[in-house]
């Protein structure tokens, strides 16, 4: 399998900072990847996420852009790296984690997913195959392969059964990205993922059957699914220590930007997060302080820049009070101001991680900052 990551350095704990390279350009860990799961970083431009939020890597989601605009707009287009005009790299998750908590009605058997779509009740279905051919018109420089992630919790046998279907699974997904090549011209990396639930034993065999797949880099699924922080913390520490270490290692679904820097210390290097766009709308601001809730009456008269600690013009351009009025006000701008301030945080939070790693003081560093990260200003 082609060696797509590079580590800079590595600490005397599991922690490492890396460089991956792909077709559309390379990639610091460890990093956080924005979600743009229906070509859009939610009320964000593709030039603010490169030139305020140094976004790297950015995801896509199969089900999502499979239902709209289709497979025939994105093959026009040219793939989505066309489509919205973001010349680097791209993640696509499978689409399995969608049907299974978006779709409707969705009957999965050893074939695939029947699924009614959310957006207008028609019939589809999706298997290993289908979303490998829908992530090669996408063009995605990283595709998932298509998994069934357990919910929390999940009975011993069931977590059992799923996994070893999700195995079966990554087989077929393997097979028919052999038969069928790239189609733009630039190279796309399976990620397998993880499963097993919060069963240690699963989790050994799956981590061990996903290194034998021995693919460019690899993911670990099934988790920030609603288990304790704990729980998830403890199969990420069991996994990481199976998974080879000379390859990505992407935790999907993670996380608070305490999350972000106890994974990385678990030798974690990718993570991606609906978190800091979702939040962000509701008018929740994570700052190296500690977490800020801009609706409150505290802020109505306080006119300081939004974010001292910030990096982006956003938080240095307004005050508070002034992003506090948008959200009262339900203007838009408001999603705005505070989608690029969140999303510009989560990347200068990994790339403080990547600079401590480098400067071997990653663990005493991350245990100063923890704390006030979660703290509620
Ligand atoms: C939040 N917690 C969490 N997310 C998860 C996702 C991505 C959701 C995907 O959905 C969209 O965001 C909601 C994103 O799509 C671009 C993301 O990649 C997962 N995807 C797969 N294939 N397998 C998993 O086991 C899995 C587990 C998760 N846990």
């Amino acid at each position: 399998m082609k060696k797509i990551f590079n580590i800079d350095k590595a600490t005397e704990g599991k922690a490492r900072a890396g460089v991956i390279t792909t077709d559309h350009g390379e990639i610091q860990t460890p990093i956080f990847m924005p979600v743009g799961t229906v070509a859009s970083v939610k009320t964000v431009h593709q030039r603010e996420l490169r030139e305020d939020i140094k976004a790297q890597i950015i995801l896509g989601n199969t089900y999502h852009l499979y239902l709209r605009p289709g497979m025939e707009v994105m093959e026009a287009a040219g793939g989505l790296h066309q489509f919205m005009n973001w010349q680097k790299p791209i993640l696509t998750d499978s689409g399995g984690f969608q049907v299974f908590s978006l779709a409707d009605s969705r009957k999965i058997t050893e074939e695939g997913a029947k699924f009614k779509s959310h957006i207008d009740g028609s019939y589809h279905f999706i298997s290993p195959e289908i979303s490998m051919e829908i992530q090669r018109k996408i063009g995605a420089d990283i595709l998932m392969a298509f998994d069934e992630c357990t919910p929390y919790p999940c009975e011993y046998h069931q977590a059992k059964k799923s996994m070893e279907m999700t195995h079966r699974w990554l087989k077929r997904c393997m097979d028919w990205c052999e038969e069928n090549p790239p189609i733009y011209g630039h190279q796309q990396y399976l990620f397998p993922i993880v499963q097993g639930s919060t069963y240690s034993d699963l989790r050994k065999i799956s981590a061990e059957v996903i290194s034998e797949a021995d693919c460019a880099g690899n993911a670990i699924g099934g988790l920030s699914v609603g288990e304790p922080e704990e729980e998830m913390y403890r199969i990420t520490d069991e996994v990481t220590d199976i998974l080879p270490k000379e390859k990505p290692r992407y935790l999907m679904g993670v996380g608070t930007p305490w999350n972000i820097l106890e994974s990385i210390g678990l030798g974690i290097d990718m993570m991606d997060c609906v978190m800091p766009t979702r939040n962000a709308r509701n008018g929740m601001l994570f700052t190296w302080d500690g977490v800020i809730n801009i609706r409150n009456e505290k802020w109505k008269k306080d006119f300081s820049p939004l974010d001292e600690s910030g990096t982006a013009f956003v938080d240095f351009e307004y005050s508070k009070a002034y992003l506090r009025h948008l959200f009262v006000a339900k203007e838009y701008l408001g999603k705005q101001i505070a989608s690029i301030h969140n999303l510009a945080f989560y990347l200068d939070l990994v790339t403080q991680a990547r600079k401590h790693i480098l400067a071997g003081d990653f663990y005493e560093w991350k245990n100063t900052v923890v704390p006030r990260l979660r703290q509620r200003r």
